[in-house]
Order: C-alpha cells, then sequence, then structure tokens
C-alpha cells in the first residue's frame, strides 16, 4: 500500500528549478534512501512532503489522516531546556496529551541513547547528541511517516551504527525516507533508492534492481606484475580487464562462473596471489550514475 505518491513535483525559486518533476511512491514499511551530491535537491524535496515548502508544480498525495515526524539537516533547539523538556514541548505540539507527554518524551529520549543526558540543557550537547535529540523530537509522536535530513551524516562510526540500528528497529511500524552521504549505511537500510542530480531524480529502484542495472559482479584475479596480468588475460576469450595487476572478469550468463576461472587457474604455471569474487558497492554504482548523466 501507497502512502505518499509523488507525481511531477517540482520546486521553482525565481527562474532556477531546483526540483524538477520528482515522481516516485512511498510504501508503508519500507526505507527509502534519498541519495545526491550537494545541491542536488534532497533537502528542498524533504521539505516540501514535510509542507515545510509549497511545491511549484506537481502533488503528493498523503494516505489519510498520515501523522509525520521531520528531521532537519540543521535542527535548532532553545539552550535553556533540558532534552527532556525539549522532547516534552515537541510531543505536546505534535498532539500528545500534556498528562503523558512527559512519560512518552523520557522513554523517546532513553530509546535514542540519551537517558543519562535528559535533564542536561541542550546547550551544551556535543553534535552527535543533538542529532539523537533531533531525532527524539521527530519520533516522540511514533509517526506513520518519518523524514529524515541527514540523519547520522553528523555521527562518529559507532554513533552511525547505533543510530541505523535504531531506524531498522522502527521500520515495522513506520515509512522511512532519509537523505544521506553515507553510502554504506544506506546499503543496510534501503528497500528503495532514489538518486537524485541538479534537481533530477536520475535513478530509482530496489538495491538489486540498481545493482543489476549498473553493476555486473565480477571477479578479480590478481597476479605478481602487470606483465603477467596482461599475459593471461590475452590469453583468454573471455572480455576481461587489465588494472595494475589484477584482471577483472565480469560475470554474467555468457561469462565464466568461479569454477570455471578457478579451473582455469589451476592450470597456470605461477604469478596468482588471489582471486575474489566481487560486487559493486553503492557508492561506485552512485559515482558512475552520477557521472553518466
Ligand atoms: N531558498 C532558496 N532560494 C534559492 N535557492 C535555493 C533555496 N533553497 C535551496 N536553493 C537551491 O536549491 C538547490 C538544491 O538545494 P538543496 O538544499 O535542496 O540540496 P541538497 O541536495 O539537500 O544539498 P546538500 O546535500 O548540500 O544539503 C541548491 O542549488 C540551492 O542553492
Amino acid at each position: 500500500m501507497n502512502i505518499v505518491e509523488v507525481e511531477k513535483l517540482t520546486k521553482r525559486y525565481g527562474q532556477q528549478e531546483v526540483v524538477k518533476q520528482l515522481s516516485f511512491v512511498l510504501e508503508k514499511g519500507t526505507a527509502t534512501a534519498l541519495i545526491g551530491p550537494n545541491g542536488a535537491g534532497k533537502t528542498t524535496t524533504l521539505s516540501m512532503l514535510a509542507s515545510l515548502l509549497s511545491p511549484s508544480n506537481g502533488t503528493i498525495t498523503l494516505a489519510e489522516n498520515l501523522t509525520i515526524g521531520f528531521l532537519p539537516q540543521y535542527p535548532q533547539f532553545f539552550p535553556w531546556l533540558t532534552a527532556l523538556e525539549f522532547v516534552e514541548m515537541a510531543a505536546k505540539i505534535s498532539g500528545i496529551e500534556a498528562r503523558k507527554a512527559k512519560l512518552q518524551a523520557t522513554r523517546t529520549l532513553e530509546f535514542v541513547g540519551l537517558e543519562t543526558a535528559m535533564n542536561k540543557k541542550t546547550g551544551a550537547f556535543s553534535g552527535g547528541m543533538k542529532q539523537r535529540l533531533g531525532l527524539a523530537q521527530a519520533i516522540v509522536h511514533q509517526p506513520q511517516l518519518l523524514l529524515l535530513d541527514e540523519p547520522i551524516s553528523a555521527l562518529d562510526p559507532t554513533g552511525r551504527r547505533e543510530i541505523m540500528d535504531l531506524l531498522k528497529s522502527l521500520q515495522q511500524d513506520t515509512t522511512i525516507l532519509y537523505s544521506t552521504h553515507i553510502l554504506n549505511d544506506a546499503e543496510e537500510m534501503t528497500d528503495q533508492l532514489l538518486f537524485m542530480k541538479d534537481g533530477c531524480l536520475i535513478e530509482q529502484g530496489s538495491l538489486s534492481e540498481v545493482k543489476n542495472r549498473h553493476a555486473a559482479p565480477h571477479i578479480r584475479i590478481q597476479f605478481q606484475n602487470q606483465t603477467q596480468a596482461l599475459d593471461f588475460a590475452r590469453r583468454q576469450s573471455w572480455e576481461s580487464e587489465v588494472k595494475e595487476s589484477f584482471v577483472f572478469l565480469p560475470v554474467h550468463e555468457n561469462y565464466p562462473n568461479m569454477q570455471q576461472v578457478l579451473r582455469i587457474l589451476a592450470s597456470e604455471q605461477q604469478g596468482i596471489i588471489g582471486v575474489e569474487s566481487q560486487a559493486a558497492s553503492l557508492e561506485e554504482i552512485f559515482l558512475k550514475v552520477v557521472a553518466a548523466k
């Protein structure tokens, strides 16, 4: 079931179109990563979905009575409030009854790992703590749709792991759309990918669809030196690429599988240091797609 349908969504500032005719849907209970270089239009798109900006053209159709949580890229806090006071205030603003707001805020701060800091003033918080606090205010009312603008970019690797795990645990009941530059993490928590560049959606699909379209897996054979690699590549009938002392064999139905390669390699006299089957990472695919458009 689609809980969001976006059709030809466009945003203009003066003459400049910064979001151009985006169309996509968000299915209930899925996580979608919005990926693109700086200035691609990710924040503008998320802000329109959160109703903070109005579209110049196109439509956003939301499921009836959909509740939304939003984490902006640079959340602002009131430095004189404690984390608990701030999240309690956010809970009340999002419609939670006053008598339940404090309990809900406490539980949410525990959930995001700020249990020991909830009575501290937010002015003294580190970047990572602020990111967690921003997430807490976005989820305190248990929204059905969660829009997150760079939720993990200010965190160190341990913090990123913790927040990704938290988001994964929310995913059962929540539909998530998040922008990110950290593609390795996106690879873990993504049912759908949306690649943006210069305001356009340049690629979309599931992780496996995008990988199949742009990056066939390959077998990498390492030789002691480039001469040996070139000599091996020349003697095989398969299409291959030589980079330094490596030979790369693309794998698809007309090309060899690992077993066939190992059989050939067993008959090679010398020079082979290692053989590996490799799949392209999301980062490699992203760089390739962005460069091609
Ligand atoms: N209020 C505004 N007035 C004019 N141009 C704007 C405004 N807000 C954003 N833009 C322009 O729109 C384009 C898209 O910006 P946006 O912040 O949506 O990109 P982004 O993909 O989120 O980038 P980043 O990864 O750097 O956050 C940029 O060229 C930006 O300069």
